[in-house]
């Protein structure tokens, strides 16, 4: 069996006296996806930070790419690239100049660093773009620069924090098939991300945080059929939903639910059948407005 690529136990962590990660045990398989959803100050950010030896554990053992995050800092750190949710580059150069300094700081020759850059800006699609000045690129343009400066030389274990932030949908496709792309050469790409479907579409797997702690762990079906079966969501005369209860999906739990509704929802009241979404069960496990099953 190969080793995973991230492996957390029975980590811990506090700022002061506020516990922000509290018993955090997952496993990452190598060449795989994996999504960490939560709530804002669940403690994504440190996570990745302290998978990323920028911050250290409290408590508890964690493993990046086979190396200890305290005693193989090293390790970890030849074995990683982390792109953060604001882009590290330098606004005033080039992408191609960006891609050729960085290159260069790592360790490439001149001739290595310029062919390198080539290939990535024809990989990320910035080959039009190449020789204008960062400052004047779009976000979506400067995030796969991010992501193409991340990649100058290859590691085997890419952090993504919100990735796809404040861009347009045609921009985050476009960079969900980047990453997409990545992961299937064997990059195993750990992110965080507040858009659900952004989990839905890429990860093999999807944890849920809250409070510090992992609430829900699995793939986005194995997630989705925690909170039951079909929705049934109730709408206001404005078409606004006012309640969506979980139901097992038989015509007997279905019916039940409407019977139960017909006798207290208002006048007007409209009804929608649907299959659960990843939003069902992040609003599950972070608020108490849906209940998940515990099976
Ligand atoms: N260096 C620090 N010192 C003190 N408290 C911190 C520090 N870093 C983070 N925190 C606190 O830890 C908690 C978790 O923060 P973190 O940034 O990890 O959350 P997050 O899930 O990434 O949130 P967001 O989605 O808002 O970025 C927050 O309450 C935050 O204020």
């Amino acid at each position: 069996m190969t080793t995973p690529a991230i492996e957390i136990s029975g980590l811990q962590k506090r700022f002061g006296k506020q516990v922000v990660l509290d018993g955090i045990n997952l496993s990452v398989p190598t060449g795989s996806v994996f999504a960490l959803l939560g709530p804002n100050g669940a403690g994504k950010t440190t996570l990745i930070h302290i998978l990323s030896t920028l911050v250290a554990p409290d408590t508890g053992s964690v493993r990046v790419a086979g190396y200890d995050v305290v005693a193989e800092k090293d390790g970890v750190r030849r074995s990683i690239s982390l792109t953060g949710q604001f882009a590290a580059v330098d606004e005033t150069l080039t992408a191609e100049e960006n891609l050729r300094m960085m290159g260069r700081l790592q360790g490439l020759s001149g001739k290595a660093a310029r062919e390198r850059a080539n290939e990535l800006l024809q990989y990320f699609d910035l080959v039009t773009a190449a020789h204008k000045r960062v400052k004047t690129y779009s976000g979506g343009m400067r995030r796969r620069l991010d992501l193409a400066i991340s990649m100058v030389v290859y590691r085997p274990v890419l952090f993504l924090d919100e990735p796809t932030t404040g861009l347009d949908t045609h921009s985050r496709r476009a960079l969900w098939s980047n990453i997409l792309q990545l992961a299937a050469q064997g990059v195993t790409i750990f992110l965080t991300t507040q858009y659900l479907e952004e989990a839905d579409q890429l990860a093999d797997t999807i944890a849920v945080i809250t409070n510090g702690r992992i609430a829900a762990q699995g793939t986005a079906e194995e997630l989705k059929s925690r909170v039951g079966n079909e929705v049934v969501e109730l709408r206001n005369e404005k078409d606004e939903i006012v309640r969506e209860i979980p139901t097992d999906g038989s015509i007997h739990g279905i019916r039940k639910a409407l019977e139960n509704l017909a006798k207290t929802a208002p006048a007007g009241t409209k009804v929608n059948i649907r299959r659960p979404s990843l939003d069902d069960v992040f609003l599950a496990l972070t608020t108490t407005k849906m209940e998940v099953s515990s099976s």
